[in-house]
Formats: C-alpha cells, structure tokens, sequence
C-alpha cells in the first residue's frame, strides 16, 4: 500500500452509505481516486476506483469522458478475466456516478516489491548475476501475463511496473529483514491492474509498444533489473501464436524510441 490518506474529497454516494466500511484513500491520481472499502460483507474488501467531477471540464462532456472511460475499463477487465487473464473481478460498476468496484489485491505493486528487493541485494553486498532466480522468475512470471492479455487482443496503454501487482500467497506473509526471508518479496502472482487506457487491438505495432513501454520502465525505474528484461521476452515469445512476430516489430519501434531521443 503506498500511502493512506484520510478522505479530503466528497465520496462517492456509495461509500457515503452508512451500511459502507469506512473507506481508506489508497491513492489519489491526476484522474481517479482509489479507495480501500468492503463488498457486501465487512469481510470482503474491494477497491473502488472512482472518478469525481473536473470542475474545470465543461459539464456534458465531463460526463461522457467519465462513463467512457468507467464503462471501457469494466468491460475490458471482464474480457481478460473471462479469458483467464490475470486482472482483478469487477464486483460492481455505476458510471453515472462514476465508480467502479473491483476485487481488492492483497499485496503490493512490482515496482515497490522491485525495489525493495534490489536494495536487499545491494545491502547484502552481492553482485549482480547472483541470487538471480527470485528474479528471473517473476520477470517470466510478468512476459506470460502481459503475453495473455495480449493473446486475448486486450492491450494495456499504461504498461509499468506501478501497474502491476503480486498478489500475496494466502496465508503467506513477506518476512521481514531480520529473518531473513527477502527472496519472499518477489513471490506471488502478477496481476495486471489499472486498464484505465486500455482497448481491444491484435496489431503487432499496439502489442509491440506496450512491450517498449514496459521495457523503457523498467530502464527508468529499475536500471539494475533492465538486463533480465530478456526474460521478460522469452516468456512472452512463448505466450501465444503471434508473440514472435509481435518481438520483431519491437526491434522496429525500438530503432524509432532512439531516433526519436536522438532528435530530441
Ligand atoms: N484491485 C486493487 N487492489 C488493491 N490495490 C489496488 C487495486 N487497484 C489499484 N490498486 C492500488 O491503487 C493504485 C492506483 O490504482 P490505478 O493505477 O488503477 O489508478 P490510477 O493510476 O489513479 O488510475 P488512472 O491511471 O486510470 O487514472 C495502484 O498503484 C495500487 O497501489
């Protein structure tokens, strides 16, 4: 969980509900606020992402943008779970009021878990090439998730590490320093989350940049894990029937990511 805020905002009517757990504010993006609540029973958590009002958009077109966009991301996280992809289930949509209810993930996005990782090897003094298997291991895990998504023709727009999630093993807990359980941080299942920006495409070219897209985040974000992003690949190669042809073009819109940083 990145942060926990209390709520400066109006909620949603829904959660405004007396019979409504009191929902925590996980994060608040430019967009779209995300907030810890319960489904139905006080034991079910879920996640509600919901889209207030833009002030500054004019008032028709606020609304059409916002049910657009709730309805889009429902109905493509209903394809990919329908398919077997791994994506949260939605529990419940009201774009009129501009939320949408989903399964709540219990565990923590790449990037943070990434990071934490690579600092505990950095600390342990090992040197990169060791201790390499937790790693490769979820790089694998991430090219057969993206390449599923991909293979039902759902490509995501908004591919990065923050977009992912490993959702913890039941009952399984991320050990602390102290016992020495580290290489745990990178256990658990991928989810691909966040299909705000996503759409239905089965070109080469869209799958090819979502694939260029979470290659130069893991540039950015995770330098010292950019080297297995050749993992990453292989999995996904193997993923479905067109991926060989979709890691071609990648090499394309590569040569054109570097022309274009070269013409500034
Ligand atoms: N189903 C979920 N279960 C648990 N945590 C979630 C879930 N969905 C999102 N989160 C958490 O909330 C954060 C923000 O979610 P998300 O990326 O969907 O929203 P956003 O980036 O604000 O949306 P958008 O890019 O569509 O405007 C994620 O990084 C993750 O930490």
């Amino acid at each position: 969980m990145t942060s926990i805020l209390q709520y400066p905002l109006p909620l949603p009517p829904i959660l405004a509900h007396p019979s409504s757990t009191a929902p925590l504010l996980i994060t608040q993006g430019a967009e779209a606020l995300l907030y810890k609540s319960t489904y139905l029973l006080p034991s079910l958590p879920c996640a509600l992402k919901y889209r207030p009002r833009k002030p500054y958009r004019h008032p028709t077109l606020d609304t059409r943008l916002t049910k657009h966009r709730i309805l889009s991301e429902a109905r493509l996280l209903l394809k990919c779970r329908k398919e077997g992809v791994p994506v949260p289930s939605v529990y419940a949509v009201d774009e009129g009021q501009g939320w949408l209810m989903l399964e709540w993930i219990e565990g923590e996005v790449v990037r943070v878990r990434l990071n934490e990782w690579l600092r505990w090897r950095r600390e342990k003094g090992t040197a990169e090439g060791e201790e390499e298997g937790e790693l490769r291991g979820l790089m694998e895990r991430i090219g057969e998730a993206v390449g599923m998504m991909h293979g039902v023709g759902v490509v995501h727009g908004d591919l990065t590490t923050s977009n992912l999630m490993l959702k913890s093993r039941e009952h399984a807990e991320v050990n602390d320093h102290a016992e020495g359980g580290e290489e745990n941080l990178l256990a658990g299942e991928v989810i691909i989350i966040d299909l705000g920006l996503a759409s239905v495409s089965r070109f080469e070219e869209d799958r090819a940049v979502d694939l260029y897209v979470l290659e130069r985040a893991f540039g950015s974000t995770h330098p010292r894990a950019e080297g297995l992003f050749e993992v990453v690949l292989e999995a996904y190669g193997k993923s479905f029937k067109g991926a060989p042809i979709v890691l071609k073009r990648l090499e394309d819109v590569r040569m054109r990511g570097r022309k274009r940083s070269m013409l500034g």
